[in-house]
C-alpha cells in the first residue's frame, strides 16, 4: 500500500471505535513481513497473484481462510479439477496446499472504466496438516508432467532429457547417500511460476508437436538400463498411458512415492 493510501485509510476510522484496531502497514506486501493474521480479504494487484497466493500458503501459523479477487482465468486455473481444459501446475499445487473454491464472478462491467479482464472471488483455506512430501520433490515432478500436459507420461518420460536429468539427481544423491530430500521446507518453490498469467491453455509447448528426443536403441549401457528404471515405475504404478491432464493430487503423490522408492528423484538437494 502507498504512503497517500494508508493514511486515507487511517483518516476513514479515525474517531471511531474501531481506529485502535486498526493497523496500516505501508509497502510492498511481496517484501514485508506479514503479521499474524487469520483472515485475509483482499483486491489485489493481479500481476502479484501467484507470488501472493504462495507468499500467504507459506506464512506461519497458517491463517485460516482468505477471500481474494483473482482475474478469472486465473481463478479458474486454482480451482481447475483434474481433465479441466484450465487443469495445471499452479491448480496442482495450490490444491495441494489448501482447499480452494470459486465463490462469484465479478465482470469487468461493475468496475468504472471497465477493465480488460473480468474477475472471480475465491476462498482459499488453507489445509492443516499438509501432507508429508518434500515440496521441491513434488514440485520438480509436477513441473515435467505438465511440461507436455496432453502427452501419456510414458512419453514424458522417455524423452532423453528428462532421463539424463533424472539420472543425474540418481547419482548425485547416491554419491551423498541421501536418498531424499527434507519436507516442509521448500514450500517456495511451489509459488516459482510464469506461466499462470500466461493465457495459453498449456503454458508450455503445442502438445501435437513431435520434438520430444527419445533414446536410440543403440544407445546400451546405463543410461538405458536406466531408462528401464524409470518406466519400470510407471508400469508399477499403472501410470505409462496416463496424462497429467487427467492425473489427481492422490495420483500425483503415489506416483511420487513410488518414483521416490525407486530411489528416482526430481530434485538433487
Ligand atoms: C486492485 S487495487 C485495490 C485497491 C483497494 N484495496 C480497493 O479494494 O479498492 C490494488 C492495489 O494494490 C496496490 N499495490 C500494487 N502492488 C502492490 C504491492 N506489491 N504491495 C502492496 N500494494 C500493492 C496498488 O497500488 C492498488 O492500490
Amino acid at each position: 500500500m502507498s504512503f497517500l493510501k494508508s493514511v486515507r485509510e487511517r483518516r476513514r476510522f479515525q474517531g471511531t471505535p474501531l481506529s485502535n484496531k486498526l493497523k496500516v502497514i505501508q509497502g510492498d506486501v511481496l517484501k514485508c513481513d506479514l503479521p499474524y493474521f487469520d483472515i485475509c480479504v483482499a483486491n489485489i494487484p493481479y500481476q502479484i497473484s501467484s507470488p501472493l497466493t504462495f507468499k500467504l500458503l507459506s506464512h506461519r501459523p497458517a491463517f485460516r481462510c482468505a477471500v481474494i479477487m483473482f482475474q478469472r482465468e486465473f481463478a479458474m486455473r486454482l480451482v481447475a479439477q483434474p481433465g479441466d481444459t484450465l487443469y495445471c501446475r499452479l491448480s496442482v499445487n495450490t490444491q495441494l496446499l489448501a482447499r480452494v473454491s470459486h465463490l462469484l464472478k465479478v465482470g469487468r462491467n461493475n468496475f468504472r472504466p471497465p477493465p480488460k479482464v473480468d474477475s472471480s472471488v475465491v476462498r482459499i483455506e488453507p489445509r492443516k496438516p499438509l501432507p508429508p512430501v518434500s515440496f521441491k520433490e513434488w514440485d520438480g515432478l509436477v513441473r515435467l508432467c505438465f511440461n507436455r500436459k496432453n502427452k501419456t507420461l510414458g512419453s514424458i518420460f522417455r524423452q532423453k532429457s528428462v532421463i539424463s536429468l533424472l539420472e543425474k539427481n540418481y547419482k548425485t544423491l547416491q554419491s551423498l547417500q541421501n536418498g531424499s530430500s527434507g519436507v516442509e521446507d521448500d514450500l517456495g518453490v511451489l509459488g516459482d511460476t510464469t506461466e499462470d498469467i500466461s493465457m495459453e491453455v498449456d503454458g508450455g509447448r503445442d502438445d501435437n508437436d513431435e520434438m520430444d528426443v527419445e533414446d536410440g536403441d543403440g544407445n546400451a549401457g546405463d543410461e538405458s538400463d536406466f531408462k528401464e528404471k524409470v518406466l519400470g515405475v510407471l508400469r508399477q504404478g499403472d501410470f505409462e498411458e496416463k496424462r497429467s491432464s487427467k492425473l489427481t493430487q492422490v495420483d500425483f503423490l503415489y506416483l511420487l512415492s513410488l518414483f521416490n522408492k525407486a530411489g528416482i528423484h526430481f530434485s538433487s538437494s
